[in-house]
């Protein structure tokens, strides 16, 4: 897919934003040279008479640059915020389908890497083909009086608009790579200074921490300062060949004295809308990565949508396995029949594979071996597999909204009798109105579960699945309140738990350990154990 994906329509908006700018440089580049030419000739001493035209230009120039300018940036930004809104958009659209980025990456992608691409074009597309034109236009305007004085700046133009900035990207693309591992690494320590700050405060190891990450940041800034020191020389360069052209320009024009000084300062004018490239290169190898990582998004292939609607809910696992990548697996070759109505428990240690058994139910983890089926389907080949199946799993999110937002998600048509029903029977008993706080942090981790539990009850799915329910509340209570859920519940059951008294009445009992099922007199045995 193009990256850029202009309209015909923007590309003009850009040609036109272009054609602005280069007249308003071209503008100050004709002020600069008329009032070098005025100064020049009035210390002739000629009739005023012959100096008007002269003065009334030099103040419709100052008046069109000033003018010109303002249009040019209206213009460029114009279609330049037009192109990231739609471009925002379609990684947006890219990056829904499998939720195939997380956390940092997405905002990275999502924001920084599009805003780079802004900067692609307000700062290097523009201005270089601004500087093409005013640089093409003041060479020709050379030419016609001297053309070795054009050839000289024709020269510099070239040295200090192309070649320089090359050299700039090659220095900081290198520096780039070299920086990447450090770059990363101080991303990752500042997450982690940001997120863990209370128990890094806890465990008296925030100093320690700070201290790691302050490290990283002085290696980045003395890679920086290297870098610096090695692009300084192009920028200086660039001054230099600014210099040494106008003054070839001055001594090669075969010219009056006043129409020598016009060019020089012409030329010196013309060398100020191409130096700036120099600097600017130096973000290059930033942009170029940002927009490999846009590409990405944008041309890797969505998963296919599926549309098949579940009609029993019959889920069937055969042999199936996960392995994440550089791991061992996390569960292997596990079968499991679960008919609509079927009571299924799973039990095992921390580690067993419990939850990643769940997430292939659920459809959010693929199987790497064997087959998940509904219904006789592969699950990507259904249009909503959560109308089926949804839960209270372990890493349910709460909203930043209120309690009824919350539990509204799970049906939109609820009235508030039916939200205080499945709240009463989570045993969840807030306002409704109470907020939930970012993450649900004005609520205590039993409240939280407890939403979540009543947000489960509220969907009534046809697979109910539930992972530790009420691992943190109180055994009592916790057991009341498991029992009231079970009770409603009028389809099939997938319940994750340690304590095997949960289980009673359930149809089977899947134990895992080291992600395997254990033979059922294995785990009878294990069982009995515990
Ligand atoms: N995204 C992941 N990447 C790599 N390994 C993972 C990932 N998710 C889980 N694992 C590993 O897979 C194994 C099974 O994890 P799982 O979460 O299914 O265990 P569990 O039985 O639910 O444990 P617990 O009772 O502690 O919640 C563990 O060894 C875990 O470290």
């Amino acid at each position: 897919m193009n990256l850029w994906a202009l309209s015909a329509k923007d590309l003009l908006r850009l040609f036109r934003a272009a054609l602005l700018g280069a007249a308003a440089e071209i503008a100050a580049l004709a002020l600069m040279a008329t009032a070098a030419w005025l100064l020049l000739r009035a210390a002739e001493r000629p009739p005023l008479a012959s100096l008007t035209v002269a003065i009334v230009t030099v103040r419709t120039l100052a008046l069109l640059r000033g003018g010109l300018r303002y249009a040019e940036r209206l213009a460029g930004h114009d279609v330049v915020l037009r192109w990231l809104g739609s471009l925002r958009t379609r990684v947006y659209q890219a990056l829904i389908p499998g939720n195939r980025y997380s956390g940092g990456d997405l905002v990275t992608r999502l924001v920084s890497d599009v805003d780079a691409l802004q900067d692609a074009v307000l700062r290097w597309l523009l201005p270089a083909g601004v500087a093409t034109i005013v640089g093409t236009t003041a060479v020709v305007v050379t030419a016609l009086a001297s053309a070795q004085a054009a050839v000289a700046l024709g020269a510099g133009l070239l040295v200090a608009g192309v070649l320089l900035p090359w050299l700039v990207v090659r220095v900081t693309g290198a520096a780039a790579r070299d920086s990447a591992p450090n770059r990363a690494e101080l991303a990752e320590r500042a997450v982690e200074l940001v997120t863990g700050h209370r128990e890094l405060v806890a465990a008296g190891a925030l100093d320690e921490h700070r201290a790691e990450a302050t490290r990283v940041a002085g290696d980045l800034a003395t890679g920086e300062r290297a870098t610096s020191a090695k692009t300084a020389p192009a920028a200086a360069g660039g001054v230099l060949v600014q210099l040494g052209a106008t003054v070839a320009v001055a001594l090669l024009a075969e010219a009056s004295v006043p129409w020598t000084a016009a060019l020089t300062l012409a030329a010196l004018a013309a060398f100020e809308v191409v130096l700036p490239l120099i600097g600017a290169a130096r973000r290059v190898p930033e942009i170029r990565a940002s927009a490999a990582r846009v590409r990405a998004v944008l041309t890797e292939p969505a998963p296919p949508e599926g549309t098949r609607v579940a009609a029993t809910g019959h889920f069937r696992l055969d042999g199936a396995g996960v392995r994440h990548p550089g791991r061992g697996p996390a569960l292997r070759g596990v079968d499991l029949d679960l008919p609509p109505g079927k009571r299924v428990g799973i039990l095992g240690p921390s580690g067993a594979g419990k939850t990643t058994l769940l997430r292939l139910l659920l459809g959010s983890q693929s199987p790497t071996e064997g087959r998940v089926v509904l219904d006789g389907h592969p699950l990507g080949e259904y249009a909503d597999l959560s109308q089926v199946i949804s839960g209270a799993e372990a890493d349910a999110h709460v909203f930043h909204t209120t309690v009824r937002e919350n539990l509204l998600l799970a049906k939109p048509d609820a009235t508030d009798e039916e939200l205080e029903a499945a709240c009463e029977t989570a045993g969840f008993d807030l306002d409704l109105d109470r907020g939930t706080g970012p993450d649900g942090e004005a609520l205590s981790g039993g409240q939280r579960q407890r939403l979540v539990l009543a947000r489960a009850v509220l969907a009534a799915p046809k697979v109910l699945v539930l992972d530790e329910p009420v691992e943190g509340l109180d055994p009592a209570h916790g057991d009341a309140v498991l029992t009231r859920v079970l009770a409603q519940a009028n389809g099939s059951v997938v319940l994750v738990t340690h304590r095997p008294e949960h289980l009673e009445g359930f149809d089977e009992v899947l134990t895992l350990e080291d992600g395997r099922a254990l033979p059922a007199s294995a785990a009878d045995r294990r069982r009995g154990r515990s």
